[in-house]
């Protein structure tokens, strides 16, 4: 890896870029397909196919049948579908715990108002599988879907692993579609003969993926947030191991050429045992060839100071930050832009990828400065309710009537004044006459 020592503040945007095509260049691709779909619904989707997937739709069919879902458990060792229900359950575990009680406010007497969780009724999950089939993402969105309560689950993907499929049923997804790219994200946007239009579009994918979903999202359909090419940032110092390092760093690298890894350290001797472990490592990976061209797109940077390699890391907005370094928790304290943060050497990066707990579809590209990555909430909208007394409506009503006169809004301020009318009469009548003696 490149190691460059700690640039001025003004080269950081340029030092910190990811690899990534510009989103006008990207955004040439992708529109035209999404406009292809919404013109021609399935049979887009079956030419897109074709050309980009080099798969004939026509044969295999769009839809993946109730009986290929169950067909699945036959085709896994009994070792990889324990593995898969250990992390379904660490995952439900995590995301449970973020449910909420209803909490009933009482902001004055008698005016009370709360926020009830409702699952988003159609959403969509798009599961990664042009160069891996990554059946860890079902459970990182099946899950959440799962529990809150959503009605229709419909995943897209690309592959058809066995393990998608076993994954698919056990958080109950509803439909699944051979389908992948940016097409399939316009097949769940639009709808299609086939695939039903959802309101929600969830999930982690390449550039294309990533664009269409910046692009649907701007016609109206919600999504979770740009999650593209992995990435990794890891603040490491003396304390470090040198192969767990490179091990971490090429866990995200061997995701794509277009993937981008991070090291920081103010430790020269750290970097240099790192790089040489790197090559070892690369060399004997079945995927070397596109690590190596993301750790070409890679930088290991040279620190003076705890507080630079904090103000750098903060500026890069990791997807996922690895602290391997003597007082992790205090440093993990001080960032506050990261996806998702690793703290000491015995916690790989690879352990929130599939079954820690933690959700793995998180926001890359800098992205993290200003989006959390999926959890429970992202698969429910919160609905406010409220109940007024009458003797509450009497205190809050002159507030509402001035600040909607102040507005010049008269029905606003009439929907209270006739109401306050109504309850001075009832009170008016209810009180007995006093006769004078
Ligand atoms: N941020 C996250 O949370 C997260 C999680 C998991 C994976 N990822 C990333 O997801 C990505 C998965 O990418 P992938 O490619 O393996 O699978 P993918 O399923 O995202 O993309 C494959 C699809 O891309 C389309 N495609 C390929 N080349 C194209 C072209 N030239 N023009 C138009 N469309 C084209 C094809 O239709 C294909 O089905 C990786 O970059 C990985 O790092 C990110
Ligand atoms: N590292 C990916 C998120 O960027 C998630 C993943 C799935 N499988 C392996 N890794
Ligand atoms: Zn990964």
């Amino acid at each position: 890896m490149n190691i460059i020592p700690f640039p001025a503040r003004a080269e950081w945007p340029a030092l910190l870029a990811r690899p990534v095509q510009s989103s006008a260049q990207i955004e040439q691709v992708v529109a035209p397909i999404l406009q292809q779909v919404r013109d021609q619904g399935d049979q887009a989707l079956v030419e897109l196919a074709a050309r980009f997937d080099k798969v004939d739709l026509t044969q295999t069919g769009l839809v993946v049948s109730a009986d290929e879902l169950a067909a699945a458990e036959s085709q896994l060792s009994d070792d990889l579908k324990a593995a898969i229900r250990q992390a379904y359950q660490n995952i439900r575990t995590f995301h449970e715990a973020q449910k909420q009680p209803v909490e009933k406010i009482e902001t004055m007497p008698g005016v009370t108002c709360w926020r009830r969780s409702v699952g988003i009724e159609k959403v969509g999950i798009y599961i990664p599988g042009g160069t891996a089939p990554l059946f860890s993402t079902v459970l990182m969105l099946g899950v959440p879907a799962q529990l809150a309560g959503c009605r229709q689950i419909v995943l897209c993907s690309p592959s058809n692993h066995p393990a998608i499929y076993y994954a698919a049923s056990l958080v109950g997804v509803t439909h699944v579609f051979r389908i992948g790219g940016a097409q399939a994200i316009a097949a769940l946007a639009y709808g299609t003969e086939s695939v039903p239009q959802v309101y929600k579009i969830f999930g982690p994918g390449n550039q294309y993926v990533t664009a269409a979903k910046m692009l649907v999202a701007k016609e109206g359909v919600a999504i979770d947030m740009p999650a593209g090419p992995s990435e990794v940032a890891i603040y490491a110092d003396d304390t470090a191991v040198p192969s767990f390092v490179a091990a971490d760093l090429l866990s995200q690298a061997e995701h794509g050429a277009d993937s981008q890894v991070l090291l920081v350290s103010t430790s020269k001797k750290l970097v240099s045992a790192v790089n040489l472990v790197l090559d070892t490592q690369m060399s004997r990976l079945p995927r070397r060839d596109v690590a190596a061209k993301a750790i070409d797109n890679s930088k290991a940077i040279l620190v003076d100071t705890a507080d630079d390699a904090i103000d750098l890391l903060n500026a890069y907005a990791a997807e996922h930050l690895i602290l391997s370094v003597a007082d992790a928790e205090t440093v993990a304290d001080r960032i506050v832009n990261a996806g998702s943060i690793f703290l000491g050497n015995y916690t790989p990066e690879s352990a929130g990828d599939y079954a820690s707990g933690t959700n793995h579809t998180l926001p890359t590209n800098g992205f993290a400065r200003a989006y959390s990555g999926v959890s429970l909430d992202s698969f429910v909208k919160k609905i406010t309710v409220q109940s007024i007394t009458p003797e509450g409506l009497q205190a809050l009503g002159p507030v509402v009537e001035a600040m909607a006169e102040a507005e010049s809004l008269e029905a606003h301020k009439r929907a209270v004044s006739l109401r306050l009318a109504a309850l001075a009469e009832q009170i008016t009548e209810e009180t007995p006459n006093e006769t004078p003696r």
